[in-house]
């Protein structure tokens, strides 16, 4: 069979979930991620799915419980997003957060108001009952509130929990159902007691043991991956960075030497890259190593293109025709490995459970093209960026690797903003390589999540020796992140900052201009395209 993009082959079908999971159904809530990282903290996998999955999908998922993200619609407001009611029939253990717990009450028949006081930030709550969900919680603890909506005139199948100044009904339990709603956030850091309390609900109330480690996801996985191969051959994108790093150290454990690496010199990126990648895969990794030279085609493809959602699709087709040339060569080389993750695949609005929203086509998920020509196998598509660090210490890569930040696939040609030609992209090589320099030289590439440099599609005006210039400006940019879906700008010293800024105006000709990107994700991402 041979499998198109739209298709996903190894997408989560019908009873392809083996371990106990939990699903958080997205009401829109930027901390919707954040509640499927607290989940996989306690060992139960966890998946985001959109909020109005009906309640016959979400029987043939069987998920241990359910958890309602927060969301930022009102549930009495016309068109905002609600839940299939049917679903407080499947008698799955029902968490709702926020939105999800209005949303809940809304069908369960109770009325939501606007308060009149509403609650932002640092809020006292007062338990009232005893109960499992806060099981070994104190009396009193500060959580974190952010709504504007409350539920009124419970109903009477309800017993309330936990109250606040302003809140009486902070947190409440059905009578006769497993569904508990709470008015504050429980996994964000500023709750005190938010780990217990989520604890509480996926061991004590969804009963689920807690078994999902990655050592046993790797085993799990390599397995899946023996039988899926065969004897074939898989071909398996390398760009150097974590995630294909990983994905290849799996492989071979998988399957040992049915693998081969392509590594594509696409001409998109950093200073020194092919060499370093040649050096560290070639020498001290014993794989099947193809450097592919395919400069020329993706610039000529990429000429005169400056909208970036283009680009991507653009770099997406391309490597797949990439790397169907060179596995033309290979025996049998049915598969081709990428290292797509989760975010790739949530952000991309891949995943057909999955919340909707298209963010932006990543070049490995929404950029492939329909006719693919291989079989996909992408083994971490479930997982988050921390978890496949965990996976590569595991599996041995050393630490120098794993911690190096990533890079985008479309690498330089979405940080050249505007047109994308040899001589752009030689000019921000070079601004970029002086800031990463600078940040090893100060101890603060560790320090850092990402950091990169980006040229813009402007020139301004300076003075440099007297006279009058009309050159590029560089954007710097440094993130403080644990997962890349949100993220924070790096709060850099002034004098490294100043080292960068000489050093690039100096150095870098035709750029006159260097400033520093202040923003947060969200609402910026942090790409620039
Ligand atoms: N230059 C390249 N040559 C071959 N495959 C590539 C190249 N760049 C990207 N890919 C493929 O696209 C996938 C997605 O790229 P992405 O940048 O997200 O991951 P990565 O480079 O492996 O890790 P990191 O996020 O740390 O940079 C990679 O895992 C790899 O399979
Ligand atoms: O392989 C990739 N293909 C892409 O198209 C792509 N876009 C963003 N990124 C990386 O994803 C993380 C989050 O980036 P954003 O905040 O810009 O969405 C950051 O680490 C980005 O570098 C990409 N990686
Ligand atoms: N954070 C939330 O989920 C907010 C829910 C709803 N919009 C309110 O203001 O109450
Ligand atoms: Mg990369």
């Amino acid at each position: 069979m041979t499998s198109t993009a739209s298709e996903m082959p190894n997408m989560t079908n019908a009873g392809d979930i083996q371990q106990e999971t939990i699903l958080v159904l997205d009401f829109g809530s930027q901390t919707a991620q954040l509640i499927a990282r607290r989940v996989r903290d306690q060992h139960v996998f966890c998946q985001l799915v959109r909020h109005d999955l009906s309640a016959k999908r979400i029987k043939e998922l069987a998920p241990k419980g359910l958890i309602l993200s927060g969301g930022p619609a009102s549930v009495y407001a016309d068109g905002s997003p609600q839940v299939d009611p049917e679903i407080f029939e499947l008698g799955i253990p029902i968490l709702g957060i926020c939105y999800g717990m209005q949303a809940a009450c809304k069908a369960m028949g109770c009325e939501i108001k606007p308060s009149t006081s509403r609650e932002f930030g640092h809020t006292e709550i007062l338990r009232k009952d005893g109960g499992d969900l806060f099981a070994g919680l104190p009396e009193k603890f500060t959580a974190w509130m952010s709504h504007g909506d409350r539920v009124e005139n419970l109903h009477e199948n309800f017993v309330v929990l936990a109250e606040t100044v302003d809140c009486p009904n902070a947190a409440i339990k059905h009578r006769e159902r497993e569904l508990y709603g709470i008015q504050f956030h429980p996994e964000v850091t500023h709750t005190q007691h938010g780990e217990n309390l989520i604890g509480n609900f996926i061991r004590e109330i969804c009963g689920c043991e807690g078994s999902w480690k990655i050592s046993s996801f790797i085993e799990q996985e390599c397995e899946v991956i023996r039988e899926r191969v065969g004897n074939s051959r898989v071909i398996c994108g390398l760009s150097g960075g974590v995630d294909s790093s990983v994905t290849a150290a799996l492989l071979y454990k998988a399957i040992g030497s049915q693998l081969t690496c392509i590594f594509v010199d696409n001409g998109l990126l950093r200073n020194g890259e092919r060499e370093q990648v040649e050096y560290e895969f070639g020498e001290h990794f014993k794989t099947d190593l193809h450097v592919v030279d395919a400069r020329d085609r993706f610039l000529n493809g990429l000429a005169g293109v400056s909208d970036p959602q283009e680009k991507r699709k653009i770099i997406g087709k391309t490597f797949i025709d990439v790397f169907k040339d060179e596995s033309k060569d290979i025996d049998d080389a049915r598969f081709l490995a990428q290292g797509t993750l989760y975010p790739d695949v949530i952000e991309s609005g891949a995943n057909p459970d999955g919340p909707a929203a298209t963010i932006k086509y990543h070049h490995n998920v929404g950029g492939l093209p329909k006719e693919l020509g291989f079989e996909l196998i992408e083994p971490m598509r479930m997982l988050f960026k921390d978890e496949v660090r965990l996976m590569g210490k595991e599996l041995g890569l050393p630490d120098k690797l794993i911690w190096r930040h990533p890079f985008p696939g479309p690498g330089l040609a979405v940080r050249c903003l505007g047109a994308v030609n040899a001589e752009r992209l030689a000019t921000l090589r070079e601004a970029d390589a002086i800031f990463i320099d600078e940040l090893y030289e100060s101890n603060y590439y560790h320090k850092v999540q990402q950091a990169f440099a980006v040229l813009l599609p402007l020139q301004t005006v300076g003075v440099m020796g007297d006279a009058r210039t009309y050159e590029d400006v560089i954007a710097i940019r440094s993130v403080d992140t644990d997962n890349f879906m949100t993220a924070d700008w790096s709060r850099l010293p002034y004098d490294l900052l100043q080292r960068v800024s000489t050093r690039i105006i100096n150095s870098v000709r035709g750029v006159n201009r260097v400033v520093y990107d202040v923003s947060s994700k969200p609402p910026s991402t942090i790409e620039w395209e």
